[in-house]
């Protein structure tokens, strides 16, 4: 395949090696400093992992050029129906996915099987926790929202919060360490017990290489999926 960057910082730079072994060829690397407008209406593909004001306007840009494409850029997610609009109104491709790492889709199934176990046992109070890198720009980050999605689905909670949750929201802590590639884990604590369930980055290949697997996924294919539908999770 060929395929456009959009977005060539950590994560374009890991997109870009692990498609090269797998024989893709790279023909557009858009950047803040460097747009290609031309190239990337070229491409098989286009994967953007850029910035939260950027995404928005490079899936549309994509999309209006019958160009499938693949968003794992987090924090900008209310203009996300509206992408889904441009999908449909121009017959596009379009995957988003919060987290592309297999172990982590897998985490997603798990979160929701326990919040069902949970959902009646109300002496249990739900929190979460997801550590990350000092430069990420969003917080808390995209994973954490879709793992409280997940949860608020299948329990009685409504809502989540950094920090000051009210009662049937789920309070999330968002930390900031150096190097942290990222980490989530979810406790129901009960006065007598806790029970914690925890994933781990261990580097940033696992989502370079769902990206890469969604990109290969999409071709031919018209419509807006998601990880679960690439991976045939669930
Ligand atoms: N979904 C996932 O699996 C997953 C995994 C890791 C990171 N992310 C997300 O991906 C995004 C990028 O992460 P990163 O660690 O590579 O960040 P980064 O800061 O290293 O890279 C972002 C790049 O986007 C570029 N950029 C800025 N404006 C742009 C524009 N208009 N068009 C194209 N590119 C532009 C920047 O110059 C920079 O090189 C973040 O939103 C992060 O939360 C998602
Ligand atoms: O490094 C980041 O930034 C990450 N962002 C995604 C998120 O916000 O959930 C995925 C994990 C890494």
């Amino acid at each position: 395949m060929k395929i456009a960057l959009l977005g060539y910082g950590r994560m374009g730079k890991m997109i870009e090696k692990i498609a090269i072994s797998r024989n893709h060829e790279i023909i557009a690397k858009v950047d803040v400093n460097n747009s290609d407008d031309v190239a990337i209406t070229k491409a098989d593909v286009a994967i953007d992992f850029s910035i939260p004001s950027a995404a928005f306007n490079n899936i549309k840009h994509c999309l209006e050029n019958n160009v499938p494409v693949i968003s794992g850029t987090t924090g900008w997610l209310d203009k996300y129906n509206e992408a889904v609009s441009i999908c449909n109104e121009n017959k596009g491709a379009f995957i988003y996915a919060s987290n592309f790492s297999l172990g982590v889709n897998v985490f997603f199934e798990l979160n929701e099987y326990l919040a069902k176990m949970m959902k009646n046992l109300s002496q249990y109070k739900v929190s979460m926790e997801e550590i990350h890198h000092t430069q990420k720009q969003d917080a808390p980050s995209g994973t954490a929202i879709t793992l409280a999605e997940g949860i608020i689905k299948n329990t009685e909670n409504t809502g989540w919060k950094l920090e000051e949750a009210q009662e049937n929201e789920i309070p999330i802590t968002a930390l900031r360490e150096p190097e942290v590639p990222g980490t989530h884990s979810i406790s129901y604590k009960s006065d007598v017990d806790t029970i914690d369930i925890k994933h781990t980055a261990h580097n940033r290949e696992g989502f370079a290489l769902g990206a890469v697997i969604a990109a290969e996924w999409i071709q031919r294919k018209t419509g807006v999926f998601s990880m679960k539908d690439v991976l045939n999770l669930g």
